[in-house]
């Protein structure tokens, strides 16, 4: 089977899934529970209470001056080492107009304040472009898997091409024009960011962007209800991102949580802060340099939270290899070539399962070659 029919088998089995009827989370919440149902319960050495460490916290970067050389080269240099020590940073002065910030959230909220039937009606579940998109639930990928504490509204944002908006919410009225707007500034955002890390690497300052030629923007809004037992669940079960780069923006709540060697740290919301965090392709491209960091988000007991998360992907022929570059003596090639669809796919097959995806394209050792 080649890559994009197993793909498009992968997205079957999961749609079909998803066909059962199985309650969102947003009415579990709307019912009142006092406990959470089993299927949400995790087994207690993965349940998120383990005590965080506090000492250190994620980097804060202004991108402010970034037309002085010097400033430039501070921005560059700090973007580096937080890719390298966490990859994930939070970056203020970023150019994004906090006003559009506040009315994607706000947008995004009334979608999720109307009711079931009508996001059903309005953007119902269906096998998109590479993964499903809609309002639902997603990565509910076989019976004993234990289901997160989240509903979510994905779809595609551009190229032109991938954005089907018959499938977009109608209501609020303005969520496309707002989506577009904040879409565009993304995307600018995440040229400028890719640029200032291929530097960072040593590379020509195209050189990821080259790889990225017209590339997929993807949104999910993660809808986090409150959580009787908040302790035993999941909110997104850890994972690392699939893509090449994501910018998330919460609304003001805590409950993203970053993995840093074996401890994970909460993540602080910062306002008018974007948090911006490496994916997987980016750390194959990078030779293992830059880290695509586990990260997962926990539920709480008495508010809503919202993250709105901007996924960006090559096209699915563009292959992903280590950059020439960055292989000598020292630094042996760590990652096979990878096709983007290919590992988009094999991504998706997964539940979203730590690291287990780019893990897979780890050269062995004896395998190791300078080239
Ligand atoms: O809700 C969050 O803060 C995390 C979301 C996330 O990691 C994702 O959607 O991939
Ligand atoms: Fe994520």
């Amino acid at each position: 089977m080649d890559s994009s029919s197993a793909a498009m088998d992968a997205l079957l089995k999961q749609f079909e899934r998803l066909q059962r009827p199985i309650d969102l989370v947003q009415t579990l919440h709307e019912r009142q529970l006092k406990e959470v149902p089993a299927r949400y319960i995790l087994p207690s050495d993965q349940r998120p209470s383990r005590p965080l460490q506090v000492q250190q916290s994620l980097p804060v970067i202004d991108l402010s001056g970034l037309e002085e050389i010097d400033q430039r080269f501070k921005i560059v240099r700090q973007l580096a080492q937080a890719s390298q020590e966490w990859g994930f940073f939070q970056i203020i002065n970023h150019g994004i107009p906090l006003s559009l910030l506040e009315s994607v959230k706000r947008i995004s909220q009334d979608f999720f304040e109307l009711s079931l039937e009508e996001k059903r009606k309005q953007c119902p579940v269906r096998p998109g472009l590479h993964m499903l998109e809609g309002y639902g639930r997603f990565f509910d990928i076989c019976d004993d898997t234990v289901l997160d504490w989240v509903d979510a509204l994905v779809h595609y944002i551009s190229p032109e091409w991938a954005k089907a908006v018959e499938h977009w919410p109608k209501t609020p009225s303005t969520y496309r024009e707002t989506y577009e707007k904040y879409g565009e500034e993304v995307m600018e955002l995440m040229e400028k960011l890719l640029g200032l890390l291929s530097e960072g690497l040593g590379l020509n300052p195209n050189y990821i962007q080259i790889l990225n030629k017209e590339p997929l923007l993807q949104v999910r809004i993660n809808y986090y209800p409150p959580c009787p037992q908040p302790d035993m669940v999941n909110g997104l079960k850890p994972h690392s991102d699939g893509d090449m780069l994501t910018v998330l923006l919460d609304d003001g709540v805590d409950g993203l949580q970053v993995r840093k060697d074996e401890d994970w740290f909460t993540v602080p919301s910062i306002p008018g802060a974007l948090i911006v965090n490496i994916g997987d392709l980016l750390q194959i491209v990078s030779n293992g340099k830059y880290k695509s960091a586990e990260h997962r988000a926990v539920a709480n007991t008495n508010q809503n939270r919202m993250s709105i998360v901007m996924f960006l992907s090559p096209q699915e022929d563009v292959l992903i290899d280590v950059a020439p570059e960055l292989i000598d003596e020292g630094h042996p090639r760590l990652y096979k070539a990878v096709g983007a669809g290919a590992y988009e796919t094999e991504f998706m097959s997964k539940d979203l399962r730590g690291k287990d995806a780019v893990e897979d394209l780890l050269i062995g050792q004896a395998e190791q070659v300078n080239g």
